[in-house]
Order: C-alpha cells, then sequence, then structure tokens
C-alpha cells in the first residue's frame, strides 16, 4: 500500500521511534505546506515500512503505534448497582464519552430519573477518569412532548432510544405503536434537535429472528424518514446488508448507524461453534458472513455515516448461562482492539480514527475530543472472566489473544 501526503513539518529525528508514528494518521491525512512525504507500507503493519523525505531521509521502521483521538461509544450499556461499579472503568479507560442505554429495570423514561442516573455513574467511575456519559430517555407510548423539551433543557439527555415492545432486553415497557401514540413527541423530538437512537427490529413472532432488521427497516424506518425527514435518526447495532443500504441511500445527513465489534468479527456460526455458545448471543442476532462482510465494507469505505457504538452490554455469568440465556455482550474491555483489528484486516487504519472519534461527535453536533489515546502493537491475553461480589462477567474473546493494546497518553 502507497500513501502520499504532504505535510507541515515532521521530525525525522525521531524517525526510529515509535513516536514517529504517533504522527502517523496526520501524514497520511495533512494536504498542506512543503514536506513531500511518501509512506510505503509493505503489509501494513508486520513488514517494516520504509519512510521517505524529500529524498533526504530513509530509514526503516515498523507500525508499531497509532495515536487516535479518544474515541466516544455511541451505544453503551452501563447498568446500575454493583455491575456499574464493575463495567464503568472498562469504558472510561479508552472513551472520551458514552451514549448511555436506558434500559434499566425500570427504565429510565424522564429527565428526573436520567439526572439521577447520571449521578450514579459518575460516582462510580474511578478517581481522575475524563469521561462524561451522554444521557438518553427510554420512549415509551405515554412519553410526553413536555418531556423531550426538559430533557433538552436539562443539557445531560443527547437523545431518546426507541426500543419496540419486546425486541430485547428489558424492552417491555417500550413502544407499541410507534406512529399511533408517539407522532407529537417525534415531532418534538424534531423541534428540540434530539436524535432518536433505534433498536431496528420488529418483534412479530411469525417474523423470522433473521428477517426482523430488514422488516423494521421496510415497515417503520423508512416511512418514519419520510413522515418526518428532519428526525436525526441513529439505527443502532446494524446488523445486515439491508441497513448498510438504507443508512447509505438517506443523503440528507439525518440518518446515520452504529456498529458493534461482534457484528463485524462473527457471523451466526459462532453462536453454534463446537456446542452452544451464550456468550456470542447477542441482539440483533450475529447473521450470515455476506452481512458481516458488507458492514465490513461499509465500516471500512470511510462512510461519514457509521460511528462507533460497542453496544457493550454486560449479563452476569449465571444469567448468560443457563436455560433461557441473556442477550449481550460484554466487549468494552476489547472493543477498541477488535475494531483495530478490523481495519487493520481490510487495509483501512487510515479510515479508523474517523469511524472511533470523528463521526459520532460531528453528527451529533458536538465537539470532538481533544485528549488522545494510543493503540500499541502488543499482544496480550483477554481474561477469561472478571470477577466481582456479585459473581463473574465473560468478556468477548474470553481467552484470546488480541494484537492492539489500548493505552491513554
Ligand atoms: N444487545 C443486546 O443483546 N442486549 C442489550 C440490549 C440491546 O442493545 O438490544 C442489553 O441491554 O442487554
Ligand atoms: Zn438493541
Ligand atoms: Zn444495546
Amino acid at each position: 500500500m502507497v500513501y502520499k501526503g504532504i505535510v507541515d513539518s515532521v521530525d525525522f529525528t525521531n524517525v526510529n521511534r515509535p513516536a514517529l508514528f504517533r504522527k502517523f494518521l496526520s501524514i497520511v491525512f495533512l494536504q498542506s505546506a512543503n514536506n513531500v512525504l511518501i509512506v510505503i507500507l509493505g503489509s501494513y503493519t508486520y513488514q517494516p515500512c520504509t519512510i521517505i523525505r524529500s529524498s533526504q531521509v530513509n530509514c526503516k521502521a515498523s507500525l508499531m503505534e497509532l495515536t487516535l483521538t479518544r474515541p466516544d461509544d455511541w451505544h453503551l450499556h452501563l447498568r446500575d448497582g454493583g455491575l456499574l461499579q464493575a463495567v464503568v472503568p472498562h469504558s472510561a479507560n479508552h472513551f472520551g464519552r458514552a451514549i448511555v442505554m436506558p434500559n434499566l429495570r425500570p427504565p429510565i423514561t424522564t429527565t428526573a430519573a436520567a439526572l439521577a442516573y447520571r449521578e450514579s455513574i459518575m460516582k462510580s467511575l474511578p478517581a481522575e477518569r475524563y469521561f462524561t456519559p451522554l444521557m438518553t430517555l427510554y420512549l415509551t407510548d405515554t412519553t410526553s412532548p413536555d418531556e423531550i423539551r426538559l430533557a433538552k433543557k436539562s443539557g445531560v439527555v443527547f437523545a431518546v432510544k426507541l426500543y419496540p415492545a419486546g425486541a430485547t432486553t428489558n424492552s417491555q415497557d417500550g413502544v407499541t405503536d410507534l406512529f399511533g401514540k408517539c407522532l407529537p413527541v417525534l415531532e418534538e423530538m424534531v423541534e428540540q434537535n434530539l436524535p432518536l437512537l433505534v433498536h431496528g427490529e420488529v418483534t412479530d413472532s411469525n417474523i423470522d429472528v433473521f428477517d426482523r432488521e430488514k422488516v423494521f427497516i421496510s415497515t417503520v424506518l423508512q416511512p418514519l424518514i419520510k413522515k418526518l425527514p428532519s428526525l436525526k435518526v441513529v439505527m443502532e447495532h446494524i446488523t445486515t446488508k439491508d441497513a448498510v443500504r438504507f443508512v447509505e441511500s438517506c443523503n440528507n445527513g439525518n440518518v446515520a448507524a452504529t456498529v458493534t465489534p461482534q457484528h463485524l468479527l462473527l457471523n451466526r456460526n459462532a453462536l453454534f461453534e463446537g456446542g452452544l455458545q451464550p456468550h456470542n448471543y447477542c441482539l440483533p442476532i450475529l447473521k450470515r458472513e455476506t452481512h458481516r462482510q458488507a458492514i465490513v465494507a461499509a465500516v471500512t469505505s470511510g462512510s461519514k455515516k457509521i460511528f462507533l457504538g460497542t453496544d457493550s452490554a454486560p449479563h452476569e455469568k449465571s444469567r448468560k448461562e443457563r436455560p433461557c440465556g441473556c442477550a449481550g455482550i460484554f466487549n468494552a474491555p476489547v472493543a477498541l482492539a477488535l475494531y483495530a483489528k478490523v481495519f487493520e484486516e481490510a487495509g483501512a487504519l487510515d479510515k479508523l480514527e474517523a469511524f472511533t472519534s470523528f463521526n459520532g461527535p460531528d453528527f451529533y453536533g458536538l465537539p470532538r475530543n481533544t485528549s488522545k489515546i494510543k493503540l500499541t502493537k502488543s499482544p496480550w491475553n483477554v481474561p477469561e472472566s472478571f470477577s466481582f461480589s456479585f459473581g463473574d462477567i465473560i468478556p468477548m474473546f474470553a481467552g484470546q489473544t488480541l494484537e492492539w493494546q489500548p493505552s491513554s497518553i
């Protein structure tokens, strides 16, 4: 792979040290100024690469380190109580902000509840951790337009979440009839510029579980954006090529999508490999390989409409490993390493930073983070489990070795 760029200034005295690569992404993108830089990458990371600057400096180095603007997680379950305390450090380690899902029991349906929940998250944060929870409201059949005005005014609620009743974990209080019951609220959300975040699956038991996202697009999302083209909509955790096509077809800047590490790395075979695999069970359910490939292609193409949302959804081990196990994958400790793996394997590491750190805040109209995070090529083993007083949580890819290791700067 060959990159050419023009850069302001690069300190080539450090070329043999990883510090050079802190500048790697900006080197690729910067187009202004006087020095010509050519980066020739063999197989991108494993081969040494050659850096030539104005044909004066030649050096050999390996891509060992990337420095990125600190990412945000635009779809995260932090839970409450002991589970909250257990999992929040894993997100705060790597992410600057997170859109926090409201599907607690009882759900976060009011601004007052969102404020109280925000307080408990802040109290659970490790000392000296810079992390901002962006709160959401759980939409119900009875949410009022007044509540939407209050939410916006609070300054701490950044979106409203649609769970079709019965679609997923703690969705029993969700919406039964979006157009019949929620239109005035959706209109108020347009007024207040509050995005609607969508768990995009129909719940009709006649519809095959693998088709629920596709059918939701034609029966709910298409009519919704037709009726309210100014409503900002994020289709969360997309899993199908149909969703990719839908998002790519919406061109007014108001429709976007998040993608999880599991839907980028696993297909539905992972549910049954060598026996039933409850820790790979999440909703929307993993899909066919062709869908996975379509999502990888969309994400690594550099689309501005798709951004990072881990959907890290911890459940205690005994609630996953039982006859009727919960849906949800705990991926907060591994998510960033896994996204880097996906982009690296697609030869698209230069697109990683926009996906992790730019597209999300740009869509939400928020400033990009100013702090940085480092990803080092340094293999590490994912723990088999995390143990707490209330029980264990099994992370995604438990016991496996990952290449990229994130750390704060
Ligand atoms: N993704 C999941 O499988 N589960 C999530 C809910 C959700 O995001 O749908 C949870 O809260 O456990
Ligand atoms: Zn969901
Ligand atoms: Zn979720």
